[in-house]
């Protein structure tokens, strides 16, 4: 049995550019991986050739539908390998939440199965093929911090990195990725892209206070607008931590960034007062070897 985690991620920034002809939308993103995860477990099935899928979770697909067992048959085929394989997939990471919760499991099942078959494929291999999951998936693939552009697939690797703690609230509610960029009018549009601005502040050792300020997201008006409790929330959010508070993708997933762990942990507290899903992690990156294809 083979274990690979799943990391969830956030976006420090998130710039829509525009609409593109084949439906996707344009993105400029700082995105950013967290140590909230799941765990996917893996062995090949000696006398079956299907792909067997289980979780403790009840609130997700086990069949063909989810990402997990989707970025399984895209590895044997690509591999042009006919077995069977068992995932066991631990959830812990929030459904639905914009926090790439499926896209890190189907990396996870990429990078698992790669090193199941003896590494045939190079990370940016994996990448290419997680590219064909969604938009999200590439990045899950390297993890870490990186600036994504094209629909999200087109990764730069960003180093040095911010080094911070995050709280992140999950407002009790499924938001669709599919229905956010649909709701998009052409105000939300930005022209400008973000992420440079805040890397270089990265690498100039910048402090949390002097990066807070580039911190954006498009499609945080979208969600507040289709959702207007998401907002509401924002501001109860802001006014009970004190501090600035982000939506993490499409939604609804609220976060502060926080220097230090105790610094966390007093927001947490104050905000488990009011809300049921509430998270202290960690900003991960990968160890400085990186992760092996
Ligand atoms: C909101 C983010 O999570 C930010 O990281 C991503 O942009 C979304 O990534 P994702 O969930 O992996 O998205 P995909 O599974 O590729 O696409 C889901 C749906 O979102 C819309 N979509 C997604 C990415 C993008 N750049 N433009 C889009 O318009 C499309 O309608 C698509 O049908
Ligand atoms: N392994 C999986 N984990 C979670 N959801 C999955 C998985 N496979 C398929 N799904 C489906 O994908 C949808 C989106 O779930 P997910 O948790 O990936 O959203 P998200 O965090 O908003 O993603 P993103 O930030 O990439 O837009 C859900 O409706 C869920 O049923």
């Amino acid at each position: 049995m083979l274990l690979e985690r799943a990391y969830a991620k956030i976006n420090l920034t998130l710039n829509v550019l525009g609409k593109r002809p084949d439906g996707y939308h344009e993105v400029d993103m700082v995105m950013q991986s967290i140590d909230l995860s799941d765990e996917v477990a893996l062995e090949w099935l000696p006398e079956s050739m299907e792909i067997v899928m289980e979780s403790q979770a009840t609130s997700i697909p086990l069949d063909g539908r989810n990402l997990a067992v989707i970025a399984a048959e895209k590895f044997l085929s690509a591999a042009n390998l006919t077995r069977g394989v068992r995932i066991y997939l631990t959830k812990n990471i929030p459904v639905a939440a914009g926090l790439a919760g499926g896209s890190a499991d189907a990396a996870a099942v990429l990078r698992g199965l790669n090193r199941l078959a003896g590494h045939p494929f190079s990370l940016d291999e994996l990448a290419e093929l997680g590219a064909q999951i969604g938009s999200d998936v590439p990045f899950c693939i390297y993890n870490g911090c990186a600036i994504a552009s094209g629909r999200g697939e087109k990764i730069t690797h960003v180093q040095p990195a911010l080094r911070s703690w995050v709280v992140l609230l999950k407002p009790p509610l499924y938001v669709s990725t599919t229905e956010v960029y649909q709701s998009i009018q052409a105000d939300d549009f930005s022209n400008k892209r973000v992420s440079s601005a805040m890397t270089e502040r990265f690498a100039k050792g910048c402090t949390l206070a002097e990066i807070e300020s580039l911190i954006c997201n498009d499609l945080q008006p979208v969600t507040f607008r289709l959702y207007p409790e998401v907002a509401q929330l924002h501001r109860k959010m802001q006014s009970v931590s004190g501090l600035p508070c982000h939506m993490s993708g499409s939604g609804p997933t609220l976060f502060t960034l926080v220097p230090t762990q105790s610094a966390g942990q007093r927001v947490y507290n104050a905000l488990r007062g009011f809300a049921k899903d509430v998270y202290l992690a960690r900003l991960f990156q990968p160890n400085s070897g990186g992760q092996t294809g």
